[in-house]
Parts: C-alpha cells; sequence; structure tokens
C-alpha cells in the first residue's frame, strides 16, 4: 500500500516572515496520518520553514536546485545547501523551469540524480500541453519525459523517487483535469516505469497529480489507484491545503 503524498509548491510567493506565519496557522491542523505533507518553500524560505516544522512529521522541499555541487553559479543553490539546511524533498522539471528557465530534459535527468546522491527525493515533474493533448500524442510525450529523467537511474533508486503528473494547461488555470483523465495519465506513467524496472518499482513508487487541485476535487483525484496524492500550487498558500491532506476525514 503507497503512502500519500500531498505536496505544496509555494512558487515565487511568501517572505520569510509570512512563510513562518503560514507554516504556524496550519501546522497543528494536518490530521490525516496516512498522507506525507511536505512544503515545498522558496529558497530564502527553508531555514525559517525547517525550523517552523519542528517537532512535527512535516517535511520541507526546495523548489529547484542545481546539479553541480559548487561553483560560479551565480544565484543558484546546490544540492548539499539543500540537505544541510534540512531539506528532504526536491522539485524537479516543473513546468515552469521548463518554460521559462529552459530547463531540458539532459539537465533534468541529472538533477534527479544529483538529487538522489544527496538523499533528497526528487519530485519529478512532467505534463503536456494542450496542444500535445488535442493532437492525441499525450502519452508517447509523458513517456518520453519520464524515460528521459530516470536516464542512468538504477531501480533501488528510482523506487525512493516521486513523480507528479502536470498537464500544463491544467496549472494554475482553474481548469483541473477529469479524474478519468488523470488517472489515464498516471497509469500509463506506471506502466512505463514497470517497463523500465519492472513491478516491485512500478508498484511502489508515488504518483502524484497536480494541475488545479483544491479541497473541493482532491478526494474524487486521489480516489484513482494510480494516483497518490497532489502536487499542489495556489491551495498550498491557503488553510485549504489542510483540507487537501485531510481529504477523507
Ligand atoms: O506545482 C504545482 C502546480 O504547478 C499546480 O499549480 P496549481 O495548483 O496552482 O494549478
Amino acid at each position: 500500500m503507497r503512502k500519500k503524498i500531498v505536496a505544496g509548491n509555494w512558487k515565487m510567493n511568501m517572505t520569510p516572515k509570512e512563510a513562518v506565519s503560514l507554516v504556524c496557522e496550519l501546522r497543528d491542523k494536518f490530521s490525516n496520518r496516512d498522507v506525507d505533507v511536505v512544503f515545498c518553500v522558496p529558497s530564502i524560505d527553508i531555514i525559517p520553514v525547517v525550523d517552523a516544522v519542528k517537532g512535527t512529521d512535516i517535511k520541507v522541499g526546495a523548489e529547484n536546485m542545481h546539479y553541480e555541487e559548487k561553483g560560479a553559479y551565480t544565484g543558484e543553490i546546490s544540492p548539499g545547501m539543500l540537505k544541510e539546511a534540512g531539506v528532504d524533498y526536491v522539485i524537479v522539471g516543473h513546468s515552469e523551469r521548463r518554460q521559462y528557465f529552459g530547463e531540458d530534459d539532459e539537465c533534468i535527468n541529472r538533477k534527479v540524480r544529483k538529487a538522489i546522491e544527496y538523499g533528497l527525493t526528487p519530485i519529478i515533474c512532467c505534463g503536456e500541453t494542450i496542444q500535445q493533448r488535442e493532437e492525441g500524442i499525450t502519452l508517447d510525450f509523458i513517456n518520453k519525459q519520464i524515460d528521459a529523467a530516470f536516464l542512468q537511474v538504477s531501480a533501488k533508486d528510482a523506487m525512493k523517487c516521486v513523480i507528479a503528473y502536470e498537464p500544463i494547461w491544467a496549472i494554475g488555470t482553474g481548469r483541473v483535469a477529469t479524474s478519468a483523465q488523470a488517472q489515464e495519465v498516471c497509469e500509463a506513467i506506471r506502466l512505463d516505469i514497470r517497463k523500465l524496472y519492472g513491478e516491485e518499482v512500478a508498484s511502489s513508487i508515488r504518483i502524484l497529480y497536480g494541475g488545479s487541485v483544491n479541497a473541493g476535487n482532491a478526494a474524487e483525484l486521489f480516489r484513482q489507484p494510480d494516483i497518490d496524492g497532489g502536487l499542489v500550487g495556489g491551495a498550498s498558500l491557503k488553510p485549504d491545503f489542510c483540507e487537501i491532506v485531510n481529504y477523507n476525514i
């Protein structure tokens, strides 16, 4: 039985003071023991948020990291810095990183491998555009993204990863995928992982859905057999995030 994960992705929101205030408001309201809760926060918020969740089961994630360990990469943050700051998860390959910062499959694969090397759990994002969906090439495209992200990743390491299926047309638009659409793609991802690594990895790897998840649609999405939780953007910045985590209570 795979434990669900609900990860918030704050994106470029929340100053350190706002971050601590939100975490303090929410941290005692997650009453669902069957869900791992993760706050993926901007780099500057990591240290205060790690401090604010001390003594709880909540984990902290980064929204990005470099695949190099150190050096002349102005403005970047390294896996070692994240680890030492108390981070457990890192989002890799979010569509906004692909679109606005030119991250390609090779860069994403390097980040996945480096995160694993540092004991960070990558949340590997994939997702199609509306054009790709309309052309009927969604599953092929997603499989290509997944195959590229897992290049040179062993079965033992793949098992530790989390995948997030986020259709680009559903991100921040209020247009959530239907549970059938989300399930279809998450099932296809699991089949692809089965082809790459076999049954044990396929049945244990956690696959999340992201894209306009809110307190009203989470339960239906999370009931799907291949959806193991959510990567939540906008709704993770408000008390709705607790309702999403407590979706079946
Ligand atoms: O990483 C989160 C996704 O981009 C979803 O964002 P959203 O929930 O605001 O649509």
